[in-house]
C-alpha cells in the first residue's frame, strides 16, 4: 500500500472511524447548499466549464466529476446516470462531506489532508462501503497556495483507467490558472516559460506584480520555474527576479510587440515572456495583436495605481531626442485637456496611433476610455453602425439588442479616428454633426444621446488634395484640424540609433544585443518605407537570428532587407561609375570597384554581398582572388 494511503488509514483510525461502519450520509439542507455555492461562487464559476470539458473526456465510462469546497463538501457534480444511482448509495452527491474525518481514507479527503493529488482505489478506501469505488482527486489552490477546493473523478473500480489522474490534475491546473488571472486588479502579469511554445498553455508560469514592480503572486508553475517558495517571494520585485526594471515590461506591453520578451531569471535560467495588464475595471489586454481589446476606463477615476500604469505609456516615453518630434510633443503638451482636436499626419508606421494613445494617457481624461477606429479597415457598409451604433433590429443582421457604437464607447475619454481621409463622404456630415452638437443618434433610433469625447484624427493622405477632388468635406476638415502635427518618417529622424537601442531593449530587455557599425550605417542610409513597423519587425527577427551572439551583424538581417539596401547600393555605384567612365576605367576595374564598395557596405560578408549583387559567392571570389 502506498505510504500516503497508509498514513491516511492511521489518521482515519485516530478519528474513531470503524472500517465496517455505515458512514454518515446526511447531506446538508438544500438552503445550506445554496449558501455553500454562494460562498464558493468564484471557484464554482471557474470550475464548472472545466468540469464539463473533463466530463466529455470520460462520458460513458461509469464515472462522475465532482467539485468540493476546501472542507471536502461536494458543491457540484456531473455524471453518467447509471453510475449516479450507485453513487447515491454512498452519498457522492452535493451537500455531503467527503473529508477524511467523515469518510476515512478517500481521494477527496486525502488530497485535502496531504495537499497533493491522491488516487484511492478500491480497498484502499478506509470504509468497506466505498471499496467499489476508484477515485482520483487533485486539490485546487488559490493565489496564496491555500487549498480552496478539490476536483475529483470517481467511478466503479472496474472502470479504472490509468490516465484519469492526469486528466484531473490538468483540469485542476486549468481552474487554478483561471482563478489566478481573475484575482489581481491593477497589476501587470508576466506569462513565462523556458520554451516559447508553452506560453498560453497550462504549463506556463504566471506571476503578477504591482505597477511599481512588487511581487504579488505566482501560479503553481510560476513558483516552480522561479524556484522559490511563495513566502520567500514576498520580498522580491520584478527587477530582483528578472534583473530589469518593471518599466521594460510596460514598454513591451505598450508597444503591443507580437514577439516574446527574452528574460533571464535570478537563477540564470532563460525564459520567454509576455505581459498582460489588468486594470481596476476588469478590462485587460494581452499584448501581441491588433485584436487585443481596447483598455477602457476604471469605474472610479483617480485610481492612483491605474494612472501610474497609464503614465508609463505617456508622451515623454516617445521622446528619444529627435528635434522634429520634440517640437511635436511640445505643441501637443500645450493643448492637452483644452478640448482642441488634434490631427496627426504621417506616413504609415510612423507611430500615429502610439502618439494618440500617449496623448490620451497624459491628458486629464487618462482614466477614461481610449477608443481607436481605423476608418480604412472597416467596410463602408459597416462603418456607420460601427461608429454611431444601432438600435434593436435597425437592419438585417443587426444584433438583437443593438450596439452602442464606438463614439459612445469613447464617452468621457478619447476617440481616435485613424485614416480619417478614408471616411465615406456621406458619413462625414454625420460625424460633423456629432462633433458640433455633441450628441449621437444610433441607427434606427430616434433618441439622441449626449457624448463628451476628445477627438484625435490621423491620416497619411493629403486632406487638402482630397478636398480639391471632392472626396473630403472642407467644413469637417476645419472642425478637425485644431492642432496639426506631423510625425517625421524614420529616414528623416536624427535619433535612429537611440530608437534602435530602445527597440532592442524591448525585444531583449537585458540589453545583451548591440548593432554592428556596418549594419547601423545601412540603417542610416535606408529609406524605411514601413517606418517603425518595418524596423521593429526587422529587429525582432534579427534578435532571434542572433541567438547567443551579442552583436547583430549583416548575417542576421533578412534577405529582403539586404536586397533592398543592395539595390540602393548598386544605384549609388552606377552614379559613381559615371565618374569611373569619365576617369577612363575599363569594365574589369569598374566591376572591382562595385564589388569592393558592396563588400564594404556589407561589412566584408561575402554571402551578403553576393546576394545583394545577384551573383554567386564563387563569382565574388573569382573576381577578387585576394579575398580567399
Ligand atoms: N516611438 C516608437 N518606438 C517604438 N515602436 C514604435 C514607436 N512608434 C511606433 N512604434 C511601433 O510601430 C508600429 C506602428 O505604429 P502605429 O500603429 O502607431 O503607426 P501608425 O502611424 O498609426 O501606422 P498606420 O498609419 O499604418 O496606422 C507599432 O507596432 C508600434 O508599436
Amino acid at each position: 500500500m502506498p505510504a500516503i494511503i497508509e498514513t491516511s488509514h492511521q489518521r482515519s483510525a485516530s478519528y474513531g472511524l470503524c472500517p465496517g461502519a455505515r458512514p454518515d450520509f446526511s447531506p446538508v439542507e438544500r438552503s445550506d447548499l445554496s449558501v455553500l455555492i454562494e460562498k464558493n461562487l468564484l471557484l464554482h464559476t471557474h470550475a464548472v466549464p472545466a468540469m464539463e470539458t473533463l466530463y466529455q473526456q470520460i462520458i460513458n465510462t461509469h464515472n462522475m466529476v465532482i467539485l468540493t469546497d476546501a472542507h471536502g463538501v461536494i458543491v457540484h457534480s456531473l455524471g453518467d446516470d447509471d453510475f449516479l444511482e450507485k453513487a447515491n448509495r454512498v452519498a457522492l452527491r452535493p451537500g455531503v462531506t467527503w473529508s477524511e474525518q467523515s469518510k476515512g481514507t478517500n481521494a477527496i479527503g486525502t488530497a485535502i489532508a496531504e495537499k497533493v493529488p491522491a488516487l484511492v482505489h478500491a480497498d484502499q478506501h478506509y470504509l468497506a462501503a466505498n471499496h467499489f469505488l476508484t477515485c482520483s482527486a487533485a486539490p485546487i489552490t488559490d493565489h496564496m497556495g491555500n487549498v480552496i477546493g478539490v476536483l475529483d473523478v470517481s467511478g466503479d473500480q472496474r472502470s479504472f483507467h490509468k490516465h484519469t489522474m492526469g486528466l484531473v490534475r490538468m483540469s485542476a491546473l486549468m481552474i487554478e490558472n483561471q482563478l489566478f488571472s481573475a484575482t489581481f486588479e491593477n497589476a501587470i502579469t508576466l506569462h513565462f516559460h523556458a520554451r516559447p511554445e508553452f506560453i498560453g498553455t497550462l504549463m506556463e508560469g504566471i506571476a503578477s506584480f504591482t505597477p511599481g514592480g512588487r511581487f504579488l503572486s505566482a501560479n503553481r508553475n510560476g513558483l516552480f520555474q522561479l524556484g522559490l517558495t511563495f513566502a520567500s517571494l514576498q520580498s522580491h520585485t520584478f527587477s530582483s527576479l528578472f534583473g530589469i526594471p518593471v518599466s521594460s515590461l510596460f514598454d513591451h506591453y505598450r508597444t503591443a510587440a507580437p514577439g516574446l520578451l527574452n528574460l533571464c531569471m535570478h537563477s540564470g535560467v532563460r525564459v520567454y515572456g509576455r505581459a498582460q495588464l489588468r486594470l481596476s475595471n476588469g478590462a485587460h489586454a494581452l499584448n501581441g495583436g491588433d485584436d487585443a481589446p481596447p483598455i477602457s476606463a476604471p469605474a472610479a477615476s483617480g485610481n492612483a495605481a491605474f494612472l501610474a500604469a497609464r503614465r508609463l505609456s505617456g508622451l515623454r516615453y516617445l521622446n528619444t531626442g529627435d528635434p522634429q518630434l520634440e517640437r511635436v510633443i511640445e505643441k501637443v503638451n500645450k493643448v492637452l485637456g483644452r478640448d482642441i482636436p488634434i490631427m496627426i499626419m504621417g506616413e504609415t508606421g510612423t507611430g500615429k496611433e502610439l502618439l494618440a494613445q500617449a496623448i490620451h494617457n497624459d491628458s486629464p481624461r487618462a482614466a477614461g476610455p481610449f477608443v481607436a477606429v481605423n476608418c480604412a479597415s472597416i467596410p463602408e457598409t459597416l462603418i456607420e453602425s460601427e461608429l454611431f451604433g444601432y438600435e434593436d433590429g435597425a437592419f438585417t443582421g443587426a444584433r438583437k439588442k443593438g450596439a452602442s457604437g464606438r463614439i459612445l464607447q469613447a464617452n468621457g475619454g478619447t476617440l481616435f479616428l485613424d485614416e480619417i481621409g478614408d471616411m465615406p463622404f456621406g458619413l462625414q456630415a454625420r460625424l460633423l454633426r456629432v462633433l458640433q452638437e455633441r450628441m449621437v443618434t444610433p441607427l434606427g433610433g430616434s433618441k439622441s444621446i449626449t457624448v463628451n469625447v476628445e477627438l484625435i484624427c490621423a491620416t497619411n493622405h493629403n486632406l487638402r488634395d482630397r478636398i480639391a477632388r471632392g472626396l473630403f468635406r472642407e467644413d469637417l476638415y476645419y472642425r478637425l484640424n485644431g492642432l496639426v502635427v506631423k510625425l517625421p518618417p524614420l529616414r528623416d529622424r536624427t535619433d535612429l540609433e537611440v530608437i534602435v537601442k530602445k527597440i532592442l531593449c524591448t525585444e531583449s530587455p537585458r540589453g545583451q544585443y548591440t548593432m554592428a557599425p556596418e549594419v547601423m550605417r545601412l540603417f542610416q542610409q535606408h529609406k524605411w518605407p514601413g517606418n517603425f513597423r518595418q524596423l521593429t519587425n526587422l529587429l525582432r527577427t534579427a534578435v532571434i537570428m542572433a541567438g547567443d551572439e551579442h552583436e547583430i551583424g549583416l548575417r542576421h538581417m533578412p534577405d529582403d532587407f539586404l536586397d533592398d539596401v543592395g539595390a540602393a547600393e548598386a544605384q549609388q555605384s552606377v552614379v559613381s561609375t559615371d565618374k569611373l567612365i569619365a576617369a577612363g576605367a575599363n569594365l574589369e576595374e569598374m566591376e572591382h570597384t562595385v564589388i569592393l564598395k558592396s563588400l564594404e557596405a556589407h561589412g566584408g560578408n561575402v554571402s551578403a554581398t553576393a546576394r545583394a549583387l545577384g551573383v554567386s559567392r564563387n563569382t565574388i571570389y573569382r573576381k577578387l582572388p585576394n579575398l580567399k
